[in-house]
Formats: C-alpha cells, sequence, structure tokens
C-alpha cells in the first residue's frame, strides 16, 4: 500500500532524507526512532506532501504522492492525516470546533466564515470525542484541556478526516508517562480497530518496542534499521543513535510510575 523509493530532499547541499526506501502492506503500526536531526520528521512530511521531495517516489496505492503541490497535495492531506508534538489545536476554539476542522478543506468559505457545520458532522465529531473518552471536555476551550486531552482531541480532528494513514510526529514528545500511556494505546486501537496505518516517529525505544509491529532507525537521513520490535536490542539502538558504550537506554524509558491523575480511570479502562 505505501511503497517508498529512494525518496530524497535535499536542504542546500545537505540531504535530510537520503535514498530512503521501504513498503508498508496493510494497516501496520510502524516506528521511526533516530537522533535529533536524522530526518525522521521530515521523511514524515513528504508522506504528507508537506514537504516535496528533491526526488524519488513515495507511491501510495500506486499514486505518487511525494512530488503533489497545490489543490492534488492538499485533497491527499485529508486522506492522510498528521498528528505533532505540540497538538497545533486553535487554543480559544471549544474543542469540538477544533475536531471540526479535520474537514475544514471540504466546505465552503461561507460555512467556515458563519461557523456553519451540518448536524451530521457535529454529531459525528461528538461521537469521535465519546471514543477517546473526553466527550465532556466538547464545550470547553482547547487551551483549558491538559496536555494528554489536547493530544487526545488531535487525533480525533484526525479522525474526522477518516484518514487511510496517520502519522504522528512525536506525539508524545511533550507528555507525562501516564498521558504518553493514553496516548499511544489510543492510536493503537485505531490502528487495530479501524485498520488505518499509523506511522510514528517515536523518541523512546521502549515506546517503540511496546507498540509498534515494525521499527525503522534513521541516521544522518539513511534507513539503518529496519525490523522487528523484539530485534531493537540495546547494540542495535547504539548504532542507530551513533551513542557510545555509555548509551543507557533507561533514560528514555516512558514506563508508568503510579496513577494518581484524573484520567487514570480512563486508562485503567484502555489498558483492561
Ligand atoms: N526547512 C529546512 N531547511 C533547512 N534544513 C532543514 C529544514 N528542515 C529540516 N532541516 C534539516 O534536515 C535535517 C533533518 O531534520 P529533521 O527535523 O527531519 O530531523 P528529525 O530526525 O525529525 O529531528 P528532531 O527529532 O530533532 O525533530 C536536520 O539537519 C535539519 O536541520
Amino acid at each position: 500500500m505505501l511503497d517508498i523509493r529512494n525518496a530524497t530532499r535535499l536542504f542546500g547541499s545537505k540531504a535530510a532524507v537520503d535514498a530512503v526506501s521501504f513498503r508498508v502492506e496493510g494497516p501496520a503500526f510502524v516506528g521511526i526512532i533516530g537522533r535529533s536531526g536524522a530526518g525522521k520528521s521530515t521523511l514524515l512530511r513528504m508522506m504528507n506532501g508537506l514537504t516535496p521531495a528533491t526526488s524519488g517516489q513515495i507511491l501510495v496505492e500506486g499514486r505518487d504522492v511525494a512530488v503533489l503541490t497545490g489543490a492534488a497535495a492538499r485533497e491527499w492531506q485529508s486522506h492522510c492525516a498528521m498528528i505533532f508534538q505540540q497538538f497545533n489545536l486553535v487554543p480559544r476554539m471549544d474543542v469540538v470546533s477544533n475536531v471540526l476542522h479535520g474537514i475544514l478543506n471540504r466546505r465552503s468559505t461561507l460555512q467556515t466564515v458563519l461557523n456553519l457545520w451540518p448536524r451530521a458532522d457535529i454529531l459525528r465529531a461528538l461521537a469521535i470525542l465519546d471514543r477517546l473518552g473526553i466527550a465532556e471536555q466538547a464545550p470547553k476551550r482547547a487551551e483549558a484541556l491538559s496536555g494528554g486531552q489536547q493530544q487526545r482531541v488531535a487525533i480525533a480532528r484526525a479522525l474526522m478526516q477518516d484518514p487511510r494513514i496517520i502519522l504522528a510526529d512525536e506525539p508524545i514528545a511533550s507528555l507525562d508517562p501516564m498521558n504518553a500511556q493514553i496516548v499511544m494505546d489510543t492510536l493503537k486501537r485505531i490502528n487495530v480497530e479501524d485498520g488505518r496505518m499509523v506511522i510514528a516517529n517515536l523518541h523512546t525505544l521502549d515506546t517503540a518496542r511496546r507498540y509498534c509491529d515494525r521499527v525503522i532507525g534513521m541516521r544522518d537521513g539513511r534507513v539503518v534499521f529496519d525490523g522487528l520490535p523484539g530485534q531493537l536490542t540495546t547494540g542495535v539502538a547504539r548504532d542507530i543513535y551513533g551513542a557510545d558504550a555509555d548509551f543507557n537506554e533507561s533514560a528514555t524509558s516512558t514506563a508508568i510510575p503510579t496513577d494518581t491523575s484524573a484520567d487514570a480511570e480512563y486508562a485503567a479502562r484502555m489498558l483492561a
């Protein structure tokens, strides 16, 4: 379904993404790991059409999305939702309107200016929020929510697009361990229950091992590891990160200590 062939992106003379190739069949959960500057975000942005490729192809069901511009790029982006580390919500806007923004580009300018949403769309947005355990937050301003709740709103906005692929760029990097687990569990549910492909840039090894069907390691723009989570040994990780013998992966752990926050009940339900 996704076939990346020699995808390359140059910034000046520097290759941020350097002849990357891999194929993903079916609704896999793929993690991309690597140190800062390895090219993970650029690769995700290339898949989404936000950053055009300098050369190579990114084929989705045979269509090359690496070179789309203008309306064609926007059309592709409506099928390929993206989630960011900083949530990218409209802070002063209520939660349900933020979710509805997932389908903003499918509406007329007049509808948008008047903030007119069909009842069916509003009900669908509320149903998605309910599924993610945050329906009661619908009328609140996004800025009033915790980070974990805001990221779930961002996931709800992505689901509103009914995307084939969800790209998540360090979706838990700003969250505490418990909210990180809730957000990752939510992405996993969407992957398993809906059959949507999820590709996530992750900065912690334990998260990649726990949630992914497959892990891709990048270093200096190139793929240096492509395998199963179980193959991601400390030695392999050290190579990916270009770290020395002192490399201590427990420092990257997102393990949860003790559950005490208001979201504990939702987390318990998700983990049951
Ligand atoms: N718009 C840009 N203009 C110039 N250079 C860029 C641009 N975007 C990224 N780069 C460079 O490309 C390289 C890869 O950056 P990228 O953000 O993709 O890495 P990353 O692995 O996602 O890192 P991080 O985890 O810190 O986000 C870096 O050297 C970065 O400085």
